[in-house]
């Protein structure tokens, strides 16, 4: 697996920022539940942006398209470009590989999914998309390539990436839509105490869990949220927002997660799915 190479000074921590679940579409005009998906794409853009955080890697963690179109994942590409900053991605339950893969390399976005973080960190990346449906599966390729990977650098510490939550979120519909096979994700990181903190995407809310002894991490799309525990589908008001996250050369993490502070992106919350 070719990773990217990330220098950070040995002294200091790295700062990531999490974009996910932005649902774009072809046209700059559509809607997801009654948010404009781009337009909320960019006031997140925006504010990430005047906060003036340095940023060394934006990863990006699925449902980048809502329709599976290039357009959508160029949109995506103009937004990062805009950051000026490296990005990493892996696709959620909603993406179309072939579009992803080909408008972003074209974009110079890199398809690397483990990157080296100066001398003490390493993200690995996981793709747990099923085609067609929306839960999620690690196949015996991705997991064998974690093993790998967690084998090569047993001494940094380790954030593990995927689109679906592996411990339940609380909110039974989407729980149905979880990783399946999180079993199997446990049984290769017991053997690696240094991967700690797993981050996810999917549940379109916050989320800071205890999981089989270590931290699984989600965070609110950059455009609709669903409710924390519901039984059925149930949209949030709450705004569009985003995760940042300093990984401390210790091995500790501190994280927040932000939102947009106006109500501007209301969503139709009697909407019943999509
Ligand atoms: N009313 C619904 N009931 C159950 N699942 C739904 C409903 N509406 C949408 N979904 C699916 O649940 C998924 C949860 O987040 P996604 O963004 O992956 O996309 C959503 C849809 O694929
Ligand atoms: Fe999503």
């Amino acid at each position: 697996m070719n990773s990217l190479v990330l220098e950070i000074a040995d002294n200091r921590s790295v700062r990531l920022l999490q974009l996910t679940d932005m649902h774009l579409f072809r046209t700059p005009h559509e809607s997801l539940l009654g948010v404009n998906t781009w337009q909320s794409y960019q006031a997140v853009l925006a504010a990430v942006s005047a906060e003036r955080h340095n940023i060394d890697l934006v990863v990006a963690t699925g449902d980048l398209a809502q329709d599976q179109s290039p357009e959508a994942y160029l949109a995506f590409a103009a937004g990062i470009h805009q950051l000026q900053k490296p990005c990493v991605w892996l696709p959620g339950n909603h993406d179309f590989q072939p579009a992803m893969v080909n408008t972003l390399a074209h974009q110079g976005i890199c398809p690397q999914k483990s990157v080296l973080l100066g001398a003490h960190w390493q993200l690995l990346l996981l793709d747990s998309q099923v085609h067609g449906v929306p839960h999620g599966l690690l196949s015996d390729y991705q997991l064998q390539g974690l093993s790998e990977a967690l084998a090569r650098h047993p001494q940094r510490h380790t954030v593990i990436l995927l689109h679906h939550h592996p411990t339940p979120s609380g909110c039974t519909w989407l729980d149905a839509h979880s990783l399946r096979n999180a079993h199997q994700l446990a049984e290769v990181l017991q053997h690696y105490p240094l991967a700690k903190t797993i981050v996810c995407g999917h549940i379109h809310q916050e989320m800071d869990a205890g999981w089989q002894g270590r931290r699984v991490l989600s965070t609110p799309s950059t455009c609709v949220q669903f409710r924390p525990q519901c039984t059925g589908f149930t949209i949030d008001s709450l705004s569009p927002g985003w995760r940042w996250l300093e990984l401390h050369p210790n091995g500790e993490i501190s994280t927040r997660v932000e939102r947009l502070s106006d109500t501007q992106f209301q969503p139709d919350l009697h909407s019943e799915g999509y």
